[in-house]
């Protein structure tokens, strides 16, 4: 299986005197996709950022290991981050030496071809979140950290790109971590759901078989149960409703 083996031993991050992750120990498997849930605040976010390096651990340690070559690691955001003033296509190759060839085979992959020559601006908000999974996926990574990036989007959109996503990984797989706060969308996507709460992980539910889940999957209504559960008695004044 080709991507990143993630361990986490004991991650643990502060700001300041609030300490929002606490020795935090994890291990995802090489082509796993694991998807993070949690209440507003959880430090979803910010477990995800120490994976990408752009925040320093106060505790612990993260180790990525792939077969031979140093782990290529590329986050995508719920804001796609374009600049406005390169084209797709030179949006797309930002940051590495790729041909144009490489660029127009990957805008052709994510459903954009012959848009390489447009400016971001004209495009819609999913077209632009295409445009950003191709600025990813061009570097072929080892690791893909997905930070609710399809939350902007309506729900028609958000399920085309779920669905694209899943084509992706089918033709390439990679190891992927996605913060939703989409239960549903983890538990269609992924091999493995962790619900962050309390600073660690309160429960870690793994799928058998095969992905994409089909929505009507009955076995996924007993697993939505039991991660809505975990939700709504971390947020204290939902508790009460539910
Ligand atoms: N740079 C920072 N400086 C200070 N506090 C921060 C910083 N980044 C995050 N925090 C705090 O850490 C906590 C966790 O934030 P984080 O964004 O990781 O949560 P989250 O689970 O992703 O939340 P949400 O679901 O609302 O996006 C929050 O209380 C937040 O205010």
């Amino acid at each position: 299986m080709s991507g990143a083996e993630v361990s986490l031993r004991g991650l643990g991050k502060s700001f300041g005197t609030r300490e929002v992750l606490h020795a935090v120990d994890l291990d995802v498997a090489a082509g796993q996709f694991v998807s993070i849930i949690g209440p507003s605040g959880a430090g979803k976010s910010t477990l995800l950022r120490l994976v990408a390096g752009l925040d320093s651990a106060t505790t612990g340690r993260i180790e990525l290991r792939t077969r031979g070559h140093k782990a290529d690691v590329r986050m995508m955001f719920q804001e796609d981050r374009l600049l406005p003033w390169r084209t797709v296509q030179r949006n797309v190759v930002l940051g590495h030496k790729r041909r144009e060839q490489d660029a127009a085979d990957i805008l052709r992959a994510v459903g954009l071809e012959g848009r390489g020559s447009e400016f971001p601006i004209v495009l819609s908000g999913g077209q632009r979140q295409r445009v950003a999974l191709a600025r990813a996926l061009i570097h072929e990574p080892d690791l893909l950290l997905l930070d609710e990036p399809f939350g902007a989007l309506d729900a028609i959109t958000r399920a085309a790109m779920q669905l694209l996503l899943e084509q992706l990984l089918a033709a390439r797989p990679r190891t992927v971590l996605l913060v939703t706060h989409d239960v549903e969308e983890a538990l269609l996507l992924s091999d493995r759901v962790l619900l962050i709460k309390d600073g660690g992980i309160a429960r870690d539910l793994s799928f058998d078989g095969p992905r994409p889940r089909h929505r009507g999957d009955p076995a996924l209504a007993a697993l939505k149960e039991e991660l809505l559960d975990g939700l709504l008695t971390a947020e204290g004044s939902l508790a009460a409703v539910a």
